[in-house]
């Protein structure tokens, strides 16, 4: 049986780049950004004011001068009205283009106007209200890097810049297969010893965070049916998250049928709980299979600390280790490394706890919509002591 970090080290050594493609900004949300966003023109692309009221040159307010001749009115969207004197100014609006002639933008607060003549009753500096041309960034500056997921700002950004196509990584063709003659479809009723397929469901709508849009499958314990049928999947898709029929069971048919048709043992089984039995293997076409140990919780655990890194490595997406406080003690008298499903809240110094729930094992799904997160403790120790700061793998907070 290898560490975790063994697994860790094999899996990553498989990272994969799928390419990339564009497409409309529109559907972009959620997407890995595969290229830097550039400003078009300067931003903003003219001096501008942040408020509504009136410009004039601030070299006439030194000069002593306070009342203005009110020579036009510039709506946002016009092109630039100049003044001609210094007792002159522009009503001017928010985001107008400021003409050079002027510096200074006073509010409408801040004046009195009457017959066409403003008068300034405060205190103004040179150069106030103004968003100068290029202040935030200069033509040609990266306004968004490459390799992020795609937010609703950085689609703001892609619009202002009129990047209505944008480059982004290709997904993974991925089908997720759950295993196993007892589980029935979710909708039907199972007979006393049966259970509902549940893997699979939760598998999907991990992947939808990241815009991937997985098929659907279930096989039954036959040996010749899942051969065949995993000979077609590894030449349809890049990517096979199987769960179930991979321990040491009459019918955990998976890694023979891998074997017999030339899929490579990459690993099988780690030093951990959940998830002892996870089998990780290459077919000859580079296609991976991920198969999860069948037991609902081994499946989440392997996913988040197994697949989800090694997906958001071949994407590009840059690491975010994350730790915790353990807020109680746990005794683990194994030699396995434990991921405690754990509840996750920020104390009053920010810091982020972590609190341990009791659990049946690892096909007790009932406290994971209850918990955020695995605590991972390492496989020196089996005791670990509030206080303690360890590695964590969110799911749901
Ligand atoms: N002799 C040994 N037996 C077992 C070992 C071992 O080392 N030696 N390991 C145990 C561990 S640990 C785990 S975990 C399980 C994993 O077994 P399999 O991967 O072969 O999984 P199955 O037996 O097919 O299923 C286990 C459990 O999970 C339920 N299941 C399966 N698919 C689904 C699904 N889609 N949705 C919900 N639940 C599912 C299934 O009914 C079983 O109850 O093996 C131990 N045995
Ligand atoms: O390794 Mo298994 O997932 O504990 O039951």
């Amino acid at each position: 049986m290898i560490s975790v970090q063994q697994a860790e080290e094999i899996i990553f050594s498989q990272v994969k780049n799928f390419g990339t493609e564009e497409i409309f900004y529109e559907n972009a949300s959620g997407r890995i950004l595969a290229e830097d966003i550039l400003a078009d023109r300067d931003l903003p692309p003219f001096d501008r004011p942040t408020v509504d009221g009136i410009a004039i040159s601030f070299n006439s307010y030194e000069k002593g001068l306070r009342s203005f001749t009110i020579k036009s009115v510039q709506a946002a969207g016009e092109a630039p009205l100049s003044i001609d004197e210094d007792n002159e100014c522009i009503e001017i609006m928010t985001g107008a283009a400021l003409h050079y002639s002027m510096d200074t933008v006073i509010r409408y607060e801040d004046i009195l106007i009457n017959n066409n003549i403003a008068i300034i009753n405060i205190d103004i500096k040179k150069g106030q209200n103004i968003h100068l041309k290029g202040r935030d960034k200069k033509a040609g500056e990266i306004l968004v890097k490459a390799n992020q997921v795609i937010t609703p700002s950085i689609l703001g950004i892609a619009a202002s810049v009129g990047k209505t196509f944008l480059t982004v990584k290709k997904l993974p063709r991925v089908a997720i297969i759950s295993t196993g003659d007892e589980m029935v479809p979710p909708e039907n009723t199972p007979t006393p010893f049966q259970l509902r397929r549940s893997n699979g469901i939760t598998i999907k709508s991990v992947l939808e965070k990241y815009k991937i849009d997985a098929d659907r499958l279930h096989w039954n314990d036959d040996f010749e049916l899942i051969k065949k049928e995993l000979s077609q999947c590894i030449d349809n898709y890049d990517i096979l998250l199987l769960s179930g029929g991979v321990s040491m069971g009459k019918f955990d048919y998976l890694p023979k049928a891998c074997e017999e048709l030339g899929i490579e043992k990459l690993f099988h089984k780690i030093k951990q709980r959940p998830g002892k039995p996870f089998w990780f293997g290459k077919s000859q076409n580079e296609k991976l299979v991920f198969a999860f140990p069948g037991n609902p919780v081994s499946v989440f655990m392997c996913l988040h600390r197994y697949f989800i890194p090694w997906l958001e490595k071949s994407l590009k997406i840059p690491e975010n280790p994350q730790y915790a406080v353990l807020q109680n003690d746990i005794d683990f008298p194994f030699s396995l490394q434990y991921f405690a499903q754990v509840k996750l809240s920020v104390n009053p110094s920010g810091q982020l706890i972590a609190e341990s729930v009791n659990t049946n094992g690892s096909g007790d799904f009932s406290h994971l919509a209850e918990t955020d997160a695995f605590i991972e403790l390492p496989l020196e120790k089996n005791e670990f002591k509030k206080g303690e700061v360890y590695k964590i793998w969110k799911y749901n907070f």
